[in-house]
Protein backbone atom coordinates (compact mmCIF):
# COMPACT_ATOMS: atom_id res chain seq x y z
CA UNK A 1 0.00 0.00 0.00
CA UNK A 2 1.11 3.29 -0.93
CA UNK A 3 2.87 5.24 1.92
CA UNK A 4 1.93 8.93 1.07
CA UNK A 5 -2.32 8.00 1.17
CA UNK A 6 -4.11 8.88 4.10
CA UNK A 7 -5.70 6.04 6.46
CA UNK A 8 -9.30 6.73 5.43
CA UNK A 9 -8.03 6.77 1.69
CA UNK A 10 -5.90 3.63 1.46
CA UNK A 11 -9.20 2.29 3.51
CA UNK A 12 -11.26 3.01 0.86
CA UNK A 13 -9.17 1.35 -1.63
CA UNK A 14 -9.16 -1.61 0.10
CA UNK A 15 -12.58 -1.91 0.10
CA UNK A 16 -12.75 -0.60 -3.77
CA UNK A 17 -10.77 -3.67 -4.30
CA UNK A 18 -11.87 -6.26 -2.03
CA UNK A 19 -15.94 -5.08 -3.10
CA UNK A 20 -15.01 -5.43 -6.74
CA UNK A 21 -15.82 -1.78 -7.68
CA UNK A 22 -12.38 -1.47 -9.32
CA UNK A 23 -12.64 -3.69 -12.38
CA UNK A 24 -9.98 -4.74 -15.15
CA UNK A 25 -10.91 -5.40 -18.84
CA UNK A 26 -12.14 -3.09 -21.73
CA UNK A 27 -15.17 -0.21 -20.85
CA UNK A 28 -16.53 2.39 -22.72
CA UNK A 29 -16.61 5.48 -20.98
CA UNK A 30 -19.23 8.79 -21.37
CA UNK A 31 -16.33 10.61 -22.99
CA UNK A 32 -16.35 7.72 -26.02
CA UNK A 33 -12.97 6.81 -24.81
CA UNK A 34 -11.90 3.04 -24.21
CA UNK A 35 -10.50 2.58 -20.87
CA UNK A 36 -8.49 -0.73 -19.36
CA UNK A 37 -10.35 -0.30 -15.80
CA UNK A 38 -13.42 1.21 -14.78
CA UNK A 39 -14.35 2.50 -11.16
CA UNK A 40 -18.03 1.47 -10.79
CA UNK A 41 -19.48 3.15 -7.68
CA UNK A 42 -22.80 1.25 -8.20
CA UNK A 43 -20.89 -2.18 -6.81
CA UNK A 44 -20.68 -0.35 -3.77
CA UNK A 45 -24.11 -2.11 -2.78
CA UNK A 46 -23.01 -4.47 0.26
CA UNK A 47 -23.85 -2.26 3.91
CA UNK A 48 -20.27 -2.37 4.92
CA UNK A 49 -18.92 -1.19 1.35
CA UNK A 50 -21.68 1.71 0.89
CA UNK A 51 -20.31 2.30 4.69
CA UNK A 52 -16.46 2.33 3.37
CA UNK A 53 -17.42 5.17 0.40
CA UNK A 54 -19.72 7.23 2.98
CA UNK A 55 -16.95 7.16 5.64
CA UNK A 56 -14.05 8.35 2.74
CA UNK A 57 -16.73 11.02 1.48
CA UNK A 58 -17.52 12.67 5.29
CA UNK A 59 -13.94 12.42 6.26
CA UNK A 60 -12.75 13.93 3.15
CA UNK A 61 -15.47 16.67 2.99
CA UNK A 62 -15.08 17.15 7.18
CA UNK A 63 -11.00 17.64 6.41
CA UNK A 64 -11.72 19.95 4.06
CA UNK A 65 -14.40 22.15 6.07
CA UNK A 66 -12.13 22.24 9.01
CA UNK A 67 -9.22 23.95 6.67
CA UNK A 68 -11.70 26.38 5.37
CA UNK A 69 -11.61 24.73 1.69
CA UNK A 70 -15.27 24.66 1.53
CA UNK A 71 -18.48 25.75 3.57
CA UNK A 72 -21.58 24.24 2.31
CA UNK A 73 -25.69 23.43 3.13
CA UNK A 74 -26.80 20.90 1.34
CA UNK A 75 -25.06 17.42 -0.65
CA UNK A 76 -26.07 17.09 -3.92
CA UNK A 77 -25.62 13.82 -5.79
CA UNK A 78 -26.74 13.81 -9.39
CA UNK A 79 -28.50 11.28 -11.02
CA UNK A 80 -27.91 8.28 -10.87
CA UNK A 81 -24.77 6.87 -9.27
CA UNK A 82 -24.83 10.46 -7.14
CA UNK A 83 -27.83 9.99 -5.22
CA UNK A 84 -27.03 7.03 -3.17
CA UNK A 85 -23.65 8.03 -2.48
CA UNK A 86 -24.74 11.97 -1.71
CA UNK A 87 -27.14 10.23 0.55
CA UNK A 88 -24.93 7.97 2.26
CA UNK A 89 -22.54 10.92 3.05
CA UNK A 90 -24.82 12.94 4.46
CA UNK A 91 -25.98 10.75 7.30
CA UNK A 92 -22.03 9.74 7.50
CA UNK A 93 -21.29 13.71 8.43
CA UNK A 94 -24.15 13.46 10.81
CA UNK A 95 -22.75 10.62 12.62
CA UNK A 96 -19.01 11.24 12.46
CA UNK A 97 -19.65 14.86 13.81
CA UNK A 98 -23.01 16.28 15.18
CA UNK A 99 -22.37 19.95 13.73
CA UNK A 100 -23.14 18.34 10.63
CA UNK A 101 -26.71 17.12 11.75
CA UNK A 102 -28.44 19.93 10.69
CA UNK A 103 -26.90 19.72 6.65
CA UNK A 104 -29.67 18.66 4.05
CA UNK A 105 -28.97 16.33 0.95
CA UNK A 106 -31.02 17.09 -2.71
CA UNK A 107 -30.56 14.94 -5.79
CA UNK A 108 -31.95 15.36 -9.29
CA UNK A 109 -34.24 13.49 -11.79
CA UNK A 110 -32.67 12.90 -15.55
CA UNK A 111 -36.30 13.16 -16.85
CA UNK A 112 -38.58 16.23 -14.78
CA UNK A 113 -41.18 14.62 -12.96
CA UNK A 114 -44.90 15.95 -14.62
CA UNK A 115 -47.00 14.54 -11.44
CA UNK A 116 -47.44 14.95 -7.99
CA UNK A 117 -45.09 17.21 -6.61
CA UNK A 118 -43.09 17.84 -10.61
CA UNK A 119 -39.92 19.26 -11.51
CA UNK A 120 -36.55 17.78 -11.40
CA UNK A 121 -35.41 18.14 -7.89
CA UNK A 122 -36.18 15.31 -4.58
CA UNK A 123 -34.95 16.77 -1.18
CA UNK A 124 -33.76 19.80 -0.15
CA UNK A 125 -34.68 22.83 -2.07
CA UNK A 126 -31.49 24.61 -3.39
CA UNK A 127 -32.47 28.53 -3.70
CA UNK A 128 -30.11 30.55 -2.57
CA UNK A 129 -28.38 27.48 -0.79
CA UNK A 130 -24.74 26.37 -1.01
CA UNK A 131 -24.56 23.43 -2.76
CA UNK A 132 -21.92 20.68 -2.40
CA UNK A 133 -21.83 18.19 -5.73
CA UNK A 134 -20.68 14.48 -4.51
CA UNK A 135 -20.60 12.11 -7.60
CA UNK A 136 -18.42 9.30 -8.25
CA UNK A 137 -15.68 9.72 -10.76
CA UNK A 138 -14.58 12.73 -12.98
CA UNK A 139 -13.09 11.70 -16.33
CA UNK A 140 -14.18 14.92 -18.97
CA UNK A 141 -16.34 16.43 -16.51
CA UNK A 142 -19.67 16.22 -18.44
CA UNK A 143 -21.86 15.33 -15.87
CA UNK A 144 -20.63 17.83 -13.20
CA UNK A 145 -21.22 20.29 -15.79
CA UNK A 146 -24.88 19.13 -16.23
CA UNK A 147 -25.33 19.34 -12.41
CA UNK A 148 -23.73 22.54 -12.02
CA UNK A 149 -26.55 23.88 -14.57
CA UNK A 150 -28.93 22.37 -12.96
CA UNK A 151 -28.51 23.59 -9.23
CA UNK A 152 -27.89 27.11 -10.65
CA UNK A 153 -31.16 26.83 -12.31
CA UNK A 154 -32.90 26.55 -9.31
CA UNK A 155 -31.19 29.65 -7.74
CA UNK A 156 -28.27 27.07 -6.20
CA UNK A 157 -24.69 28.31 -5.59
CA UNK A 158 -22.23 25.65 -6.27
CA UNK A 159 -19.92 25.40 -2.83
CA UNK A 160 -17.59 22.78 -4.71
CA UNK A 161 -17.47 18.89 -5.66
CA UNK A 162 -15.74 16.29 -4.18
CA UNK A 163 -15.54 12.61 -6.08
CA UNK A 164 -13.86 9.55 -5.34
CA UNK A 165 -12.44 9.32 -8.59
CA UNK A 166 -10.09 11.72 -10.36
CA UNK A 167 -9.08 9.77 -13.41
CA UNK A 168 -6.58 12.68 -14.18
CA UNK A 169 -7.24 13.01 -18.08
CA UNK A 170 -7.45 15.38 -20.26
CA UNK A 171 -10.33 17.40 -22.01
CA UNK A 172 -11.27 15.73 -25.03
CA UNK A 173 -10.14 17.88 -27.51
CA UNK A 174 -12.66 19.97 -29.58
CA UNK A 175 -11.41 18.73 -32.67
CA UNK A 176 -11.64 14.75 -31.77
CA UNK A 177 -7.99 14.32 -31.57
CA UNK A 178 -6.87 12.40 -28.31
CA UNK A 179 -3.52 12.58 -29.03
CA UNK A 180 -2.52 16.40 -28.35
CA UNK A 181 -1.78 17.19 -24.57
CA UNK A 182 -4.27 18.77 -23.01
CA UNK A 183 -5.24 20.39 -19.94
CA UNK A 184 -6.98 18.40 -17.27
CA UNK A 185 -10.84 18.19 -17.07
CA UNK A 186 -10.81 19.34 -13.06
CA UNK A 187 -8.05 21.95 -13.44
CA UNK A 188 -10.56 23.45 -16.17
CA UNK A 189 -13.72 22.97 -14.03
CA UNK A 190 -12.20 24.47 -11.15
CA UNK A 191 -11.11 27.64 -12.96
CA UNK A 192 -14.16 28.24 -14.70
CA UNK A 193 -16.45 27.78 -12.43
CA UNK A 194 -13.73 29.07 -9.39
CA UNK A 195 -14.86 26.18 -6.76
CA UNK A 196 -12.71 23.61 -4.72
CA UNK A 197 -12.39 19.91 -6.14
CA UNK A 198 -11.69 17.16 -4.00
CA UNK A 199 -11.03 14.04 -4.90
CA UNK A 200 -10.56 10.63 -2.22
CA UNK A 201 -7.98 8.69 -4.56
CA UNK A 202 -6.50 9.66 -8.36
CA UNK A 203 -5.29 7.36 -10.76
CA UNK A 204 -1.71 7.69 -9.51
CA UNK A 205 -2.80 6.47 -6.12
CA UNK A 206 -4.71 3.65 -7.21
CA UNK A 207 -1.64 3.15 -9.73
CA UNK A 208 0.71 3.15 -6.67
CA UNK A 209 -1.31 0.62 -4.33
CA UNK A 210 -3.08 -1.75 -6.17
CA UNK A 211 -0.30 -3.60 -6.93
CA UNK A 212 0.10 -4.85 -2.84
CA UNK A 213 -3.72 -5.78 -3.12
CA UNK A 214 -3.24 -8.73 -5.88
CA UNK A 215 -4.50 -6.69 -9.28
CA UNK A 216 -2.00 -8.69 -12.12
CA UNK A 217 1.07 -6.79 -13.77
CA UNK A 218 -0.83 -7.13 -17.22
CA UNK A 219 -3.75 -5.20 -15.71
CA UNK A 220 -1.54 -3.01 -14.32
CA UNK A 221 0.25 -2.60 -17.37
CA UNK A 222 -2.44 -2.05 -19.45
CA UNK A 223 -3.74 0.68 -16.64
CA UNK A 224 -0.07 2.29 -17.07
CA UNK A 225 -0.14 2.62 -20.90
CA UNK A 226 -3.93 4.25 -20.57
CA UNK A 227 -2.32 7.15 -18.24
CA UNK A 228 0.57 8.03 -20.85
CA UNK A 229 -1.85 8.49 -23.12
CA UNK A 230 -4.78 10.23 -21.63
CA UNK A 231 -3.09 12.37 -18.84
CA UNK A 232 -3.28 15.73 -18.94
CA UNK A 233 -0.56 18.24 -18.73
CA UNK A 234 -1.65 19.48 -15.20
O1 LIG B 1 -16.28 13.35 -16.01
P1 LIG B 1 -17.66 13.14 -16.49
O2 LIG B 1 -17.86 13.54 -17.90
O3 LIG B 1 -18.64 13.78 -15.59
O4 LIG B 1 -17.92 11.54 -16.61
C1 LIG B 1 -17.99 10.62 -15.61
C2 LIG B 1 -19.40 10.43 -15.15
O5 LIG B 1 -20.14 9.70 -16.10
C3 LIG B 1 -20.88 8.72 -15.43
O6 LIG B 1 -22.15 9.15 -15.07
P2 LIG B 1 -23.38 9.05 -16.06
O7 LIG B 1 -23.70 10.42 -16.54
O8 LIG B 1 -23.12 8.04 -17.10
O9 LIG B 1 -24.58 8.64 -15.12
P3 LIG B 1 -24.88 7.44 -14.11
O10 LIG B 1 -24.58 8.02 -12.76
O11 LIG B 1 -26.32 7.22 -14.33
O12 LIG B 1 -24.01 6.25 -14.42
C4 LIG B 1 -20.10 8.43 -14.18
O13 LIG B 1 -20.93 7.90 -13.19
C5 LIG B 1 -19.48 9.74 -13.83
O14 LIG B 1 -20.27 10.46 -12.93
O1 LIG C 1 -15.92 8.19 -17.55
C1 LIG C 1 -16.83 7.41 -17.23
O2 LIG C 1 -17.87 7.28 -17.88
C2 LIG C 1 -16.62 6.54 -16.04
C3 LIG C 1 -15.38 6.11 -15.65
C4 LIG C 1 -15.27 5.27 -14.52
O3 LIG C 1 -14.17 4.84 -14.10
N1 LIG C 1 -16.40 4.93 -13.87
C5 LIG C 1 -17.61 5.36 -14.26
O4 LIG C 1 -18.64 5.02 -13.63
N2 LIG C 1 -17.72 6.14 -15.35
Amino acid sequence: MSQQLAPYKADFLRAAISGGVLKFGSFELKSKRISPYFFNAGDFYRADLLEAIATAYAKAIIEASSAGVIDFDIVFGPAYKGIPLATAATIRLGQLDSSYLSKEYSFDRKEAKDHGEGGNIVGAPLKGKRVLIVDDVITAGTAKREAIAKIEKEGGVVAGIVVALDRQEKLPAADGDDTKPGPSALGELKKEYGIPILAILTLDDILAGVRDLGVSEDNIKKTEEYREKFKATD
